[in-house]
């Protein structure tokens, strides 16, 4: 049975309460682009064998696109507003470090709704590397805990993770499409209980389950 009998506001527009919003739509291509190519920056930086040459030469063109590109900042806890298809709107952290859409750093993860679920599918390269091969297991929970803090948001109201346990049933394997699956399994006053998985092939990897506690939201 669903008892809300503490009911914490939903989100109307963050923008009236102090926050830099930005629509989705409105993102330049070339920043989405930019943020692809780091991506692929840092991959490569990761795992290159170039002579010192190169390497400082690399360093000096970083540096000086560092220097361009950090002029003038977004502020720190920008949001980016989003609308679905079907119709649905989300709020997200710009730069959130999992699915942050201009996080050079967040793996391409796009959870979106499917049913009474959130879904994506995403391939991890190296950079995310633990064991040889494998996903790293910190990285593993950090998927789980984003796809389960969106399926909270579902409820549409905002949520923080009070409790995440993660079972690791597999391997998971580093280059290979993987699919992250959550759901709401039941509401009890603030609390959203939610669960999660990660397939390879149709095969569980890692499962969670979460308490998201939902919260009030305001800028201070
Ligand atoms: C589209 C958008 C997608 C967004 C995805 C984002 C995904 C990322 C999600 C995250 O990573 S969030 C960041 C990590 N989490 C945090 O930083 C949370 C830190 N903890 C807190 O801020 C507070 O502890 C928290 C807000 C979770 C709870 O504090 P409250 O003071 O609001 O709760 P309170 O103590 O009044 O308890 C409310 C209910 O929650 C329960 N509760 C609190 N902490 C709990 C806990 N740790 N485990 C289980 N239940 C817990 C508590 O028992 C109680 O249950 P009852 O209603 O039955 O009385």
């Amino acid at each position: 049975m669903t008892v809300d009998a503490q009911p914490i506001a939903k989100l109307s527009d963050l923008s009236d309460l102090g926050f830099a919003v930005v629509e989705h739509s409105e993102l330049p291509a070339e920043l989405l682009d930019l943020v692809d190519q780091v991506r692929g920056l840092v991959h490569a930086v990761a795992r290159t064998q170039a002579d010192t040459a190169v390497l400082a030469g690399a360093a000096r063109t970083v540096a000086a696109l560092t220097e361009q590109l950090g002029a003038d900042p977004r502020p720190l806890g920008t949001m980016v507003h989003r609308t679905w298809p079907d119709g649905h709107t989300e709020y997200g952290t710009l730069s959130n470090i999992v699915a942050g859409p201009a996080n050079p750093l967040a793996p391409p993860l796009e959870l979106v709704r499917d049913g009474e679920e959130v879904r994506a599918e995403v391939t991890l390269n190296g950079l995310y590397e633990g064991p040889p091969g494998l996903v790293h297991g910190g990285w593993v929970a950090a998927l789980l805990d984003q796809a389960l803090g969106s399926a909270s948001s579902m409820t549409g109201r905002p949520s923080l993770t009070a409790n995440l346990d993660v079972n690791y049933r597999k391997p998971t394997p580093i280059g290979a499409e993987l699919t992250v699956a959550a759901r709401i399994t039941g509401t009890e006053r603030r609390k959203v209980f939610v669960s999660a998985e990660i397939r390879h092939h149709g095969v569980v990897t890692a499962e969670g389950t979460a308490v998201m506690v939902q919260v009030a939201v305001s800028r201070s």
